[in-house]
């Protein structure tokens, strides 16, 4: 097995640190910083710098040169830790998106008159393919575009998307009928019709999505832009009044001399929170990245911060709390009727059924029976099923085969104007219910003859993790059409808190709606079709990569390993984006009480000699306060790098309690850190000075 995650690349790594370090400089071009308002301000204020410098150099001003050119050039550092950070989160996923490209190769498709197997075969690029063309799959060949399997099955090699180099069957009619391009074929022959124009496929979607130009921003993150840009504002006000309120104090007092441009520039810089507007992009995008590492897509940041607040999950059964598809493993006779009686109707009832349900029972007719259909009867009429009539079959020579489930089987039969249920059917279904089987009662006409036992296996290993869902406060509601009794043995043995059976796929989405109403967060794991409108619904929709297409277009997540408990790493990674966020933003403000202590005595002391008694951290001379102040807001940008892109470490705990410790941590050091730092490149500084 080879996974994305057996070759992790470091965050720090040199190819992905060269290529971040040049797409920085381009990052400082001021028509992509004004995305970032609070940078693109420290920007001006380095040009400002920068020109107060050329005017020292040229003697204009009383700063000298030093001065004013290392406050300019730390300024610029300012921005350009900032542009690195963002370009460093960006950098894993470049380097990942460059390889996906890679397996994006032209390839040459066989397109198809019909989508029938022997129909005449056209030689296309894979750029030509558009939605609805149907192709042609052979063994050894690539997919060339996303798809859904219309006739056969096949082993499909999926390793150049998901990483994982076992194949899986892709079939037509179940849920696992997808196939993404870029695949390839290992055994068999499938036919697959297109779903997806050139562009607009899965892998591109995923490319564009790591490499983060469709990247937009959440809405927590504009609310907390909102927050820096006003604060930044109120510091640029409090500034600009501050040159003729110093003037004003100069002619008062008869001493000192007026604040010049470049202090009142540095001054707003150091008040203003670039701490956190400098790793704000970078939080985001690293969060998406260490969600790709566990081999889960995000199609949207703002859905994976939704996860950090999901207080509901919903998860369909069949494919995903249960493997892949249910299989018949019996045939149960009622009413006096013969096993063999039975397998005959099911065979029937199945002949023209393409739901995995209904070729296991093809299969296990043919095992046990001996029976076979090689050809259909000439009169046959395909009965689908829909997950609305829960039921399917044929009609052929007059007679209708039908299964479904038993209440939709029953009234069918009662709808034909049969009168007698067999008096022991409750009890078979009952007992294979139970059992955490699905039961498909079988008809022919106004006769019910029998139950096919369905077999359903609950995926190993899923109770723990709802065990850890529960204790993070995420309520797990199980919901299937399947019946109540079937619903509630899987439920207890996967330890779900609750779950809805006998659901139509309105019935889903409207409980996601009224959970939404009632102001709850959901997430909704799926892979069917019939599952399509409530991941539409959900705030946090995962699709298992073996779904089918719907489901997956439907999804804003998509788990590559189809594993349902994968909700608890994407909540994880969720709150970590807005636990650092929020972590930051707190240091980032605490920080200035520091500054303030260090510029405004040094920047007033020549007019109000009393405010030396502010200077509590005895720094050497004013310049030199001033000139540390901005050194240190600019090395705590790199120095919370490592932060930024790891995420604060997750811990599970109440909310008010992580919120208390987290201010502690965050607030007090905030406080704490900038006296010592700035002090103690005070004392580097005055070594030159
Ligand atoms: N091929 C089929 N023919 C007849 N009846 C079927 C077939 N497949 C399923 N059923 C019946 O329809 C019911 C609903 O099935 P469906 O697969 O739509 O459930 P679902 O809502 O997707 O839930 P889940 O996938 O969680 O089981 C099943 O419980 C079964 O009784
Ligand atoms: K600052
Ligand atoms: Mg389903």
């Amino acid at each position: 097995m080879s996974k994305h995650s057996a070759q992790p690349i470091s965050l720090f790594d040199a190819r992905i640190v060269r290529p971040a370090l040049a797409e920085s400089f381009r990052k400082l071009d001021p028509r992509s910083l004004w995305r970032n308002p609070v940078m693109f301000c420290v920007e001006m204020a380095s040009v400002i710098t920068l020109a107060t410098f050329v005017m020292s150099l040229a003697g204009v001003g009383r700063e000298p040169a030093w001065f004013t050119g290392l406050v300019s050039l730390w300024l610029w550092l300012t921005v350009i830790f900032s542009t690195v950070a963002e370009s460093l989160a960006e950098g894993r996923g470049k380097a990942r998106a460059a390889s996906l490209r890679k397996t994006r190769t032209e390839v040459t498709a066989k397109r198809l008159g019909t989508p029938e197997f022997g129909s005449d075969v056209t030689p296309v690029g894979a750029n030509q393919l558009r939605k609805g063309d149907c192709i042609l799959v052979e063994a050894g060949e690539l997919i060339a575009g996303d798809g859904e399997v219309v006739a056969g099955a096949a082993l499909v090699n999926e390793a150049a998307v998901t990483g994982e180099s076992a194949p899986v069957v892709r079939e037509s009619g179940g849920d696992r009928s997808a196939v993404t391009g870029g695949t390839t074929v290992t055994a068999n022959a499938i036919i697959v019709r297109i779903t997806a124009n050139p562009g607009e496929t899965f892998l591109d979607r995923m490319i564009s999505m790591i490499e983060g130009a469709r990247r937009r921003k959440t809405p927590n993150e504009i609310a907390l832009e909102v927050l820096l840009i006003a604060l930044t504002v109120v510091f640029l006000l409090v500034c600009i009044n501050l040159s003729p309120l110093s003037l004003y104090s100069v002619q008062a007092a008869g001493r000192g001399t007026p604040v010049s441009l470049t202090v009142l520039t540095a001054l707003f810089v150091c008040l203003a929170p670039t701490t956190i507007a400098a790793l704000l992009p970078a939080i985001g995008i690293a969060g998406m990245d260490r969600l790709f590492q566990k081999n889960v897509v995000a199609l949207s940041g703002r859905a994976i911060e939704a996860a950090g607040d999901v207080n509901v999950l919903l998860l369909d059964k069949t494919g995903t709390i249960t493997l892949g598809n249910r299989e018949a493993v019996a045939f149960v006779p009622v009413g006096g009727h013969t096993e063999q009686e039975v397998a005959e109707a099911a065979l029937m009832a199945s002949l023209t059924d393409e739901t995995p349900e209904g070729r296991s029972i093809v299969v296990l007719a043919k095992q046990k029976y001996g029976l076979r259909m090689d050809e259909l009867p000439a009169s046959a009429v395909n009965i689908p099923f829909s997950a609305e009539t829960r039921l399917s079959g044929m009609d052929a020579g007059g007679r209708h085969y039908r299964k479904g489930a038993s209440d939709s089987t029953v009234a069918f039969v009662t709808g034909l104007g049969g009168r007698a249920v067999p008096g022991d059917l409750a009890d078979v279904v009952d007992r294979i219910a139970r059992a955490g089987a699905t039961p498909l009662v079988v008809s022919v006409d106004t006769e019910i003859l029998g139950v096919v036992n369905l077999k359903d296996i609950v995926k190993g290993g899923i109770q723990e993790r709802f065990q850890q869902l529960r204790s993070m406060g995420i309520k797990t509601v199980m919901i299937t059409g399947d019946n109540y009794l079937t619903a509630a043995a899987i439920a207890a043995e996967a330890q779900v808190d609750d779950f809805l059976a006998q659901a139509k796929p309105e019935e889903k989405l409207r409980l996601i709606r009224e959970s939404q109403e009632a102001g709850l967060m959901v997430a909704m794991t799926g892979d069917g079709t019939n599952d399509a409108p409530a991941l539409a619904q959900a705030d946090v929709a995962v699709a298992m990569n073996t779904g089918t297409q719907p489901a997956r277009e439907a999804a804003n997540i998509i788990d590559l390993d189809s594993n349902p408990t994968k909700l608890l790493d994407i909540v994880e990674v969720g709150k970590q984006i807005l636990m650092t966020r929020g972590n930051l933003t707190t240091f980032s403000i605490a920080n200035d009480i520091a500054k303030y202590f260090a510029i405004i005595p040094a920047m007033m002391i020549s007019v109000y000699p009393q405010l030396g008694a502010l200077n509590v951290m005895r720094l050497a001379t004013p310049l030199s306060a001033i000139l540390s102040a901005v050194i240190f807001n600019a090395l705590i940008i790199p120095l919370l790098v490592p932060l930024a892109l790891r995420g604060t470490r997750f811990r599970p705990m109440p909310a008010e309690k992580l919120l208390i410790h987290n201010l502690l941590i965050y607030g007090v050091g905030g406080i704490v850190a900038p006296f010592v730092g700035i002090k103690g490149i005070d004392l580097v500084v005055g070594i030159f000075v």
